[in-house]
């Protein structure tokens, strides 16, 4: 099996802002090099750039829109996500819902720009329809637990299986994590016995007073 995957969107939270932001960086990069664990971090785009040249962490941005370079003002061009230094981005996460056309698009532009693509999604039969989009990654969400602190590891772990299930169905090649209140290694070891190859959390880390603490239990057990 790969390296399990950790990725920690900041989303917009205060506490995931500049000199926070740069701690939690600092933070992902020592324990994923204790771990082997790979730690990626999803900044707001304007950290994507001092982020990816500061830090030995894979960078993601929250979203891409499904354009391409020409006449658009106040979209999030693929290209400029490439070029800031992200390895990959997000896309159609709970926060930011895009239609199927559009999560297509930007599958494709980011597959053609080398961007590693992670849909998320909100059931098993949404999973289904990512997988057939061909994306890297498949990242399950049950929007009602997303920053609830309650884990989907615990409260819905056939979510979890049937997705995994409904992704090798389509397309074995797509890998899958989950997110959703996940903030202990007890929730990830549940997420990777379940066929997941890692998790996509916010809250728990972003909110932590001490993340680099947090970031040492969520790979504890793996
Ligand atoms: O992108 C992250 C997910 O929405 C999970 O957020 P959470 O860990 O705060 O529940």
């Amino acid at each position: 099996m790969d390296s399990p995957f950790i990725l920690v969107n900041l989303k917009t939270y205060q506490e995931g802002m500049g000199s926070n932001a740069h701690r939690i960086a600092a933070a992902a990069e020592t324990v994923a090099r204790e771990s082997g664990a790979v730690i990626g971090i999803a900044p707001v785009f304007t950290e994507i750039h001092p982020m990816s040249h500061h830090y030995a962490i894979p960078v993601y941005a929250q979203h891409i829109d499904a354009i391409t370079p020409g006449a658009h003002t106040g979209h999030i061009l693929p290209e400029a996500v490439r070029s800031a230094g992200a390895r990959g981005t997000l896309i159609n996460h709970s926060e930011r819902r895009l239609t199927l056309a559009d999560i297509d698009a930007c599958v494709q532009a980011a597959r053609r720009l080398h961007l590693e693509s992670v849909v998320c999604t909100n059931n098993d039969s949404t999973s289904a329809a990512a997988a057939a989009l061909g994306p890297d990654y498949v990242a399950i969400e049950p929007p009602e637990l997303i920053g609830s602190g309650v884990s989907v590891s615990k409260a819905d772990p056939g979510i979890i299986e049937r997705s995994v299930n409904a992704v090798r169905a389509v397309n074995p090649d797509v890998k899958v994590l989950t997110g959703a209140g996940i903030q202990s290694g007890e929730c990830v070891k549940i997420a990777v016995d379940l066929g997941t190859c890692g998790v996509l959390l916010a809250s728990s880390v972003v909110k932590a007073d001490d993340p680099e603490a947090v970031l040492r239990d969520l790979v504890s057990m793996l």
